[in-house]
Protein backbone atom coordinates (compact mmCIF):
# COMPACT_ATOMS: atom_id res chain seq x y z
CA UNK A 1 0.00 0.00 0.00
CA UNK A 2 1.49 3.41 -0.78
CA UNK A 3 1.31 6.04 2.04
CA UNK A 4 -1.08 8.39 1.81
CA UNK A 5 1.22 11.42 2.56
CA UNK A 6 4.76 11.09 1.26
CA UNK A 7 7.43 13.52 1.96
CA UNK A 8 10.79 13.24 -0.70
CA UNK A 9 14.06 14.82 -0.58
CA UNK A 10 12.72 18.06 0.80
CA UNK A 11 14.78 20.48 0.47
CA UNK A 12 14.13 24.29 1.77
CA UNK A 13 16.79 27.20 1.39
CA UNK A 14 16.70 30.70 2.16
CA UNK A 15 17.17 33.65 0.13
CA UNK A 16 20.25 34.53 0.87
CA UNK A 17 21.71 30.33 -0.19
CA UNK A 18 21.36 28.33 3.38
CA UNK A 19 19.69 25.02 3.66
CA UNK A 20 17.31 24.98 6.40
CA UNK A 21 15.75 21.75 5.48
CA UNK A 22 18.26 19.30 3.54
CA UNK A 23 17.01 15.83 2.00
CA UNK A 24 13.77 15.42 4.64
CA UNK A 25 12.08 12.04 3.74
CA UNK A 26 10.03 10.91 5.60
CA UNK A 27 5.97 9.00 4.98
CA UNK A 28 2.51 8.58 6.66
CA UNK A 29 -0.04 5.78 6.51
CA UNK A 30 -3.52 6.56 5.91
CA UNK A 31 -4.65 6.58 9.48
CA UNK A 32 -0.94 6.78 11.23
CA UNK A 33 0.70 9.39 13.61
CA UNK A 34 3.83 10.24 13.09
CA UNK A 35 5.69 12.61 15.50
CA UNK A 36 8.47 14.41 14.41
CA UNK A 37 10.94 15.46 17.28
CA UNK A 38 13.89 17.67 17.27
CA UNK A 39 15.28 20.54 19.42
CA UNK A 40 14.94 24.10 18.71
CA UNK A 41 15.70 24.79 15.65
CA UNK A 42 16.00 21.12 13.81
CA UNK A 43 13.53 22.43 11.28
CA UNK A 44 10.55 20.81 12.59
CA UNK A 45 8.67 23.69 11.80
CA UNK A 46 9.66 24.48 8.30
CA UNK A 47 8.87 21.01 7.60
CA UNK A 48 5.35 21.62 8.56
CA UNK A 49 5.01 24.79 6.92
CA UNK A 50 6.54 23.43 3.68
CA UNK A 51 4.33 20.28 3.54
CA UNK A 52 1.61 23.23 3.51
CA UNK A 53 2.82 25.60 1.32
CA UNK A 54 3.25 28.42 3.87
CA UNK A 55 7.01 29.21 3.36
CA UNK A 56 8.05 32.73 4.46
CA UNK A 57 8.16 34.81 1.65
CA UNK A 58 11.82 33.90 -0.10
CA UNK A 59 12.39 30.46 0.88
CA UNK A 60 12.41 27.85 -1.97
CA UNK A 61 11.24 24.38 -1.35
CA UNK A 62 12.48 21.46 -3.37
CA UNK A 63 11.51 17.55 -3.53
CA UNK A 64 7.99 16.32 -3.75
CA UNK A 65 5.05 16.36 -0.89
CA UNK A 66 2.97 13.64 -2.52
CA UNK A 67 -0.89 13.41 -0.75
CA UNK A 68 -2.03 10.16 -2.22
CA UNK A 69 0.53 10.36 -5.38
CA UNK A 70 -0.30 14.14 -5.70
CA UNK A 71 2.60 16.45 -5.57
CA UNK A 72 1.94 19.46 -3.32
CA UNK A 73 4.99 21.31 -4.18
CA UNK A 74 3.97 21.45 -7.42
CA UNK A 75 -0.02 22.55 -7.38
CA UNK A 76 -1.15 25.79 -8.51
CA UNK A 77 -1.40 28.37 -5.07
CA UNK A 78 -5.07 28.23 -5.00
CA UNK A 79 -5.34 24.43 -5.82
CA UNK A 80 -2.95 24.32 -2.80
CA UNK A 81 -5.52 26.69 -0.63
CA UNK A 82 -8.02 23.89 -0.99
CA UNK A 83 -6.02 21.41 -0.20
CA UNK A 84 -4.81 23.32 3.31
CA UNK A 85 -7.80 23.48 5.26
CA UNK A 86 -9.31 21.01 3.19
CA UNK A 87 -7.81 17.37 2.94
CA UNK A 88 -4.73 18.54 5.19
CA UNK A 89 -5.56 20.66 8.33
CA UNK A 90 -3.44 22.70 11.09
CA UNK A 91 -3.32 23.32 14.42
CA UNK A 92 -0.91 25.72 15.72
CA UNK A 93 0.60 26.43 19.15
CA UNK A 94 -1.22 29.59 19.95
CA UNK A 95 -5.00 29.04 18.66
CA UNK A 96 -5.22 32.52 18.86
CA UNK A 97 -3.57 32.90 15.85
CA UNK A 98 -5.97 30.42 13.98
CA UNK A 99 -9.01 32.22 15.38
CA UNK A 100 -10.72 35.58 14.70
CA UNK A 101 -10.83 37.52 17.53
CA UNK A 102 -14.00 39.60 15.95
CA UNK A 103 -16.12 36.14 15.37
CA UNK A 104 -18.27 33.90 17.81
CA UNK A 105 -16.83 30.44 18.15
CA UNK A 106 -20.12 29.28 16.33
CA UNK A 107 -19.74 31.51 13.49
CA UNK A 108 -16.20 30.29 13.03
CA UNK A 109 -17.00 26.83 13.39
CA UNK A 110 -19.43 27.01 10.59
CA UNK A 111 -17.09 29.12 8.16
CA UNK A 112 -15.14 26.12 7.02
CA UNK A 113 -18.40 23.89 7.19
CA UNK A 114 -19.74 26.20 4.43
CA UNK A 115 -16.76 26.32 2.55
CA UNK A 116 -15.83 22.89 2.76
CA UNK A 117 -18.84 21.13 2.90
CA UNK A 118 -21.54 23.57 1.51
CA UNK A 119 -23.47 23.32 4.57
CA UNK A 120 -25.59 25.97 5.63
CA UNK A 121 -27.90 27.27 7.94
CA UNK A 122 -29.39 24.85 10.90
CA UNK A 123 -27.46 21.89 9.49
CA UNK A 124 -24.26 24.46 9.94
CA UNK A 125 -24.98 25.02 13.16
CA UNK A 126 -26.06 21.69 14.10
CA UNK A 127 -22.56 20.00 12.53
CA UNK A 128 -20.86 23.23 14.74
CA UNK A 129 -22.49 21.62 18.18
CA UNK A 130 -21.56 17.97 16.84
CA UNK A 131 -17.40 18.95 16.59
CA UNK A 132 -17.85 21.16 19.83
CA UNK A 133 -19.23 17.98 21.63
CA UNK A 134 -16.41 15.77 19.74
CA UNK A 135 -13.41 18.22 20.82
CA UNK A 136 -15.30 18.12 24.43
CA UNK A 137 -16.80 21.38 24.57
CA UNK A 138 -19.64 20.36 26.37
CA UNK A 139 -21.09 23.28 27.52
CA UNK A 140 -21.82 23.90 23.92
CA UNK A 141 -24.46 26.76 23.57
CA UNK A 142 -22.25 28.81 25.62
CA UNK A 143 -19.15 28.47 23.52
CA UNK A 144 -20.98 28.60 20.57
CA UNK A 145 -21.95 32.07 21.42
CA UNK A 146 -18.56 33.18 22.89
CA UNK A 147 -16.03 35.01 21.88
CA UNK A 148 -12.15 33.35 21.37
CA UNK A 149 -11.19 35.87 24.39
CA UNK A 150 -13.96 34.81 26.53
CA UNK A 151 -12.40 31.20 26.61
CA UNK A 152 -9.59 29.58 28.43
CA UNK A 153 -6.50 28.35 26.79
CA UNK A 154 -7.79 24.70 26.76
CA UNK A 155 -11.29 25.29 25.35
CA UNK A 156 -9.48 27.51 22.51
CA UNK A 157 -7.35 24.80 21.28
CA UNK A 158 -10.00 22.67 21.22
CA UNK A 159 -12.42 25.18 19.16
CA UNK A 160 -9.34 24.79 16.77
CA UNK A 161 -9.26 21.39 16.74
CA UNK A 162 -13.13 21.53 16.15
CA UNK A 163 -12.57 24.09 12.92
CA UNK A 164 -9.24 22.07 11.72
CA UNK A 165 -11.81 19.22 11.80
CA UNK A 166 -14.71 20.25 10.28
CA UNK A 167 -13.51 19.63 6.55
CA UNK A 168 -12.99 15.81 7.24
CA UNK A 169 -9.09 16.23 6.82
CA UNK A 170 -7.18 13.14 5.74
CA UNK A 171 -4.38 14.76 7.76
CA UNK A 172 -3.97 16.54 10.47
CA UNK A 173 -1.09 18.96 11.37
CA UNK A 174 -0.07 19.89 14.49
CA UNK A 175 2.71 21.91 15.45
CA UNK A 176 3.04 22.31 19.24
CA UNK A 177 -0.27 22.34 20.00
CA UNK A 178 0.15 22.01 23.62
CA UNK A 179 3.35 23.93 24.35
CA UNK A 180 1.64 26.93 25.16
CA UNK A 181 -0.74 25.68 28.01
CA UNK A 182 -0.25 24.32 31.48
CA UNK A 183 0.27 20.55 31.95
CA UNK A 184 -3.01 19.40 33.19
CA UNK A 185 -4.60 21.02 30.62
CA UNK A 186 -1.80 19.73 28.15
CA UNK A 187 -2.87 16.03 29.18
CA UNK A 188 -6.24 16.64 28.41
CA UNK A 189 -5.77 18.01 25.15
CA UNK A 190 -3.40 15.47 24.30
CA UNK A 191 -5.93 12.52 25.11
CA UNK A 192 -8.29 14.56 23.53
CA UNK A 193 -6.02 14.63 20.24
CA UNK A 194 -5.36 10.66 21.01
CA UNK A 195 -9.40 10.19 20.94
CA UNK A 196 -9.87 12.17 18.15
CA UNK A 197 -7.29 10.23 15.91
CA UNK A 198 -9.02 6.83 17.17
CA UNK A 199 -12.47 8.81 16.56
CA UNK A 200 -12.29 10.13 13.19
CA UNK A 201 -9.24 8.02 11.36
CA UNK A 202 -7.53 11.31 10.49
CA UNK A 203 -3.89 10.66 10.02
CA UNK A 204 -1.82 12.88 12.23
CA UNK A 205 1.60 14.64 11.85
CA UNK A 206 2.25 15.91 15.55
CA UNK A 207 5.43 18.33 15.40
CA UNK A 208 7.09 18.86 18.94
CA UNK A 209 10.05 19.50 20.85
CA UNK A 210 8.59 17.27 23.58
CA UNK A 211 9.07 13.49 23.20
CA UNK A 212 6.85 12.67 25.94
CA UNK A 213 4.43 14.10 23.53
CA UNK A 214 5.18 12.27 21.16
CA UNK A 215 5.50 8.85 22.94
CA UNK A 216 1.58 10.02 24.61
CA UNK A 217 0.39 10.04 21.06
CA UNK A 218 2.55 8.90 18.28
CA UNK A 219 3.31 5.36 17.10
CA UNK A 220 6.06 6.21 14.61
CA UNK A 221 8.81 8.99 14.90
CA UNK A 222 10.72 11.39 12.60
CA UNK A 223 14.05 12.82 15.02
CA UNK A 224 15.74 15.67 13.31
CA UNK A 225 18.85 17.45 13.86
CA UNK A 226 20.06 20.42 11.70
CA UNK A 227 17.29 20.69 9.18
CA UNK A 228 18.07 16.72 8.84
CA UNK A 229 16.15 13.45 9.65
CA UNK A 230 18.37 11.83 12.17
CA UNK A 231 16.21 8.68 11.85
CA UNK A 232 12.54 7.58 10.93
CA UNK A 233 11.29 4.74 12.97
CA UNK A 234 8.75 3.31 15.43
CA UNK A 235 8.14 5.15 18.92
CA UNK A 236 8.41 2.01 20.54
CA UNK A 237 11.94 1.00 18.77
CA UNK A 238 13.01 4.72 20.12
CA UNK A 239 11.93 4.12 23.49
CA UNK A 240 14.44 0.68 23.55
CA UNK A 241 17.14 2.09 22.60
CA UNK A 242 16.47 3.67 18.75
CA UNK A 243 19.36 3.22 15.75
CA UNK A 244 20.93 6.75 16.39
CA UNK A 245 23.22 7.80 18.68
CA UNK A 246 20.95 11.77 18.51
CA UNK A 247 17.92 9.82 19.29
CA UNK A 248 19.16 7.43 22.67
CA UNK A 249 20.74 11.14 23.55
CA UNK A 250 17.19 12.64 23.13
CA UNK A 251 15.09 9.21 24.79
CA UNK A 252 17.99 9.69 27.54
CA UNK A 253 17.62 13.38 28.69
CA UNK A 254 13.70 13.38 28.26
CA UNK A 255 13.81 10.16 30.55
CA UNK A 256 15.77 12.17 32.93
CA UNK A 257 13.54 15.22 33.55
CA UNK A 258 10.39 13.13 33.06
CA UNK A 259 8.54 10.11 33.49
CA UNK A 260 9.06 8.89 29.64
CA UNK A 261 7.03 5.52 28.98
CA UNK A 262 8.69 2.59 28.16
CA UNK A 263 12.04 1.28 27.83
CA UNK A 264 14.90 -0.57 29.99
CA UNK A 265 15.28 0.03 33.47
CA UNK A 266 16.47 3.79 33.26
CA UNK A 267 12.39 4.14 32.85
CA UNK A 268 12.30 4.09 36.45
CA UNK A 269 9.35 4.12 38.57
CA UNK A 270 7.54 7.54 36.96
CA UNK A 271 7.40 5.91 33.57
CA UNK A 272 6.17 2.54 34.47
CA UNK A 273 3.51 4.73 36.09
CA UNK A 274 3.35 6.99 33.49
CA UNK A 275 2.76 3.87 30.74
CA UNK A 276 -0.11 2.94 32.92
CA UNK A 277 -1.87 5.76 33.01
CA UNK A 278 -1.39 6.97 29.29
CA UNK A 279 -4.26 5.88 27.67
CA UNK A 280 -7.32 6.11 29.94
CA UNK A 281 -10.58 4.25 29.32
CA UNK A 282 -13.17 5.42 27.19
CA UNK A 283 -15.62 6.34 30.72
CA UNK A 284 -12.66 8.13 32.31
CA UNK A 285 -11.41 9.95 30.03
CA UNK A 286 -10.14 13.47 31.47
CA UNK A 287 -12.52 16.41 30.02
N1 LIG B 1 11.70 33.41 8.59
C1 LIG B 1 12.88 32.79 8.63
N2 LIG B 1 13.93 33.22 7.88
C2 LIG B 1 15.12 32.60 7.91
N3 LIG B 1 15.39 31.53 8.68
C3 LIG B 1 14.41 31.06 9.44
C4 LIG B 1 13.10 31.65 9.47
N4 LIG B 1 12.34 30.94 10.35
C5 LIG B 1 13.13 29.97 10.84
N5 LIG B 1 14.36 30.02 10.30
C6 LIG B 1 15.47 29.10 10.57
O1 LIG B 1 15.10 27.81 10.11
C7 LIG B 1 15.67 26.81 10.95
C8 LIG B 1 14.60 25.82 11.34
O2 LIG B 1 13.62 26.50 12.12
P1 LIG B 1 12.30 25.79 12.64
O3 LIG B 1 11.41 26.89 13.14
O4 LIG B 1 11.77 24.86 11.62
O5 LIG B 1 12.85 24.95 13.86
P2 LIG B 1 12.06 24.12 14.92
O6 LIG B 1 12.69 22.78 14.96
O7 LIG B 1 10.60 24.16 14.61
O8 LIG B 1 12.38 24.91 16.26
P3 LIG B 1 11.41 25.54 17.34
O9 LIG B 1 10.95 24.38 18.16
O10 LIG B 1 12.28 26.48 18.09
O11 LIG B 1 10.30 26.22 16.58
C9 LIG B 1 16.30 27.54 12.13
O12 LIG B 1 17.68 27.58 11.91
C10 LIG B 1 15.72 28.93 12.05
O13 LIG B 1 16.64 29.88 12.51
Amino acid sequence: MSALLEVQDLTVTTSTGRRILDGVSWSLDAGGRLGVVGESGSGKSMTALAVLGLLPDGMRATGRVLLDGEDLLALPPRRLARVRGGQVAMVFQEPLTALDPLMTVGRQITGPLRLHRGLRGAAAREEAARLARLVHLDDTERILGSYPWQLSGGQRQRVALAMALACEPRVLLADEPTTALDVTVQAEVLDLLDHLVDRTGVALVLVTHDLPVVARVARDLVVMRDGRVVEHTSVAAALAGGEAAYTRELVGAARAVTGLPGGGPAAGAAGVAAAAARRPAPEEETR
